[in-house]
């Protein structure tokens, strides 16, 4: 939290939940306190009307966990940008980890999906983030920047949100440290302020995603180049409350 940036928490529900148990979620989002925190939830593409129609958009807006990097058109099985605009759709997350390993999404898709989405108005946490072994041989910010550097140009800090998730400490319950956290998303900053700008640089959102739970956001929270959270397994519990609070103060 720094810079005067707007905390931004976002829970991505990834394949998860049924529609008893996702409106069961949103009925406790109603009931959550979050100030001064900007708060957007991802549920699968069949439960969104239902949560748009059901969760109050004073507590947190929708976001789509992916969309196409075409228009609409004959692309059986795809949702395009235009589809979620229709929607009413605001935000969507581009790039995550899974979509990189198990949907085959490389930079060059991804870029493209995000000039798309972004072309249509809509507002995108794009992530980033390197493996366990790329940890361990020091090249992190190699991976974090190659993963940048096509989509530099694009990072507008009104319509961007970076999540930097170290593939390592999602869902694993190993949690970057704070000094980790803090590090790698510093220098991401520095590297942003190179690839596209200084005031770039100095506005853009930076969330940290791997393992936050309702105990370790505190301290992450007040980290300098921390500006919020992408919450996998926590989101889907009450805990995901007690983020959003350590971010809205
Ligand atoms: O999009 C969220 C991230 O993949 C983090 O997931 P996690 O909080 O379950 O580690």
């Amino acid at each position: 939290m720094g810079g005067g940036r707007k905390m931004i928490v976002g829970g991505n529900w990834k394949c998860n939940l049924d529609q008893a148990k996702a409106a069961a979620l949103v009925e406790q989002l109603n009931g959550m306190e979050v100030g001064n925190c900007e708060v957007v939830v991802a549920p699968v593409f069949l439960h969104i009307p239902m949560v748009m129609n059901t969760l109050k958009k004073d507590k947190a807006l929708v976001s789509a966990q992916n969309c196409s990097f075409t228009g609409m058109g004959a692309y059986t099985g795809d949702i395009s940008a235009e589809h979620l605009v229709d929607m009413g759709i605001q935000w969507v997350i581009l790039g995550h980890s899974e979509r990189r390993q198990y949907f085959k999404e490389d930079d060059e898709m991804l870029a493209k999906k995000l000039e798309y989405a972004l072309s249509k108005g809509l507002k995108v946490i794009y992530c980033i983030g390197e493996q366990k072994e790329q940890r361990e041989n020091g090249t992190t910010m190699d991976v974090c920047k190659k993963q940048l550097e096509g989509v530099a140009k694009m990072l507008n800090p009104e319509t961007v949100v970076i999540a930097y998730e170290p593939v390592w400490a999602i869902g694993t319950g190993l949690v970057a440290t704070p000094e980790q956290a803090q590090d790698t998303q510093k220098s991401i900053r520095e590297y942003i302020a190179s690839a596209a700008s200084p005031d770039v640089a100095a506005k853009i959102r930076i969330q940290y995603g791997g393992s936050v739970n309702g105990k370790n956001c505190a301290e992450l929270a007040a980290l300098e180049d921390i500006d919020g959270f992408l919450v996998g397994g926590a989101s889907l519990k009450p805990e995901f409350t007690d983020i959003v609070k350590a971010c809205s103060a």
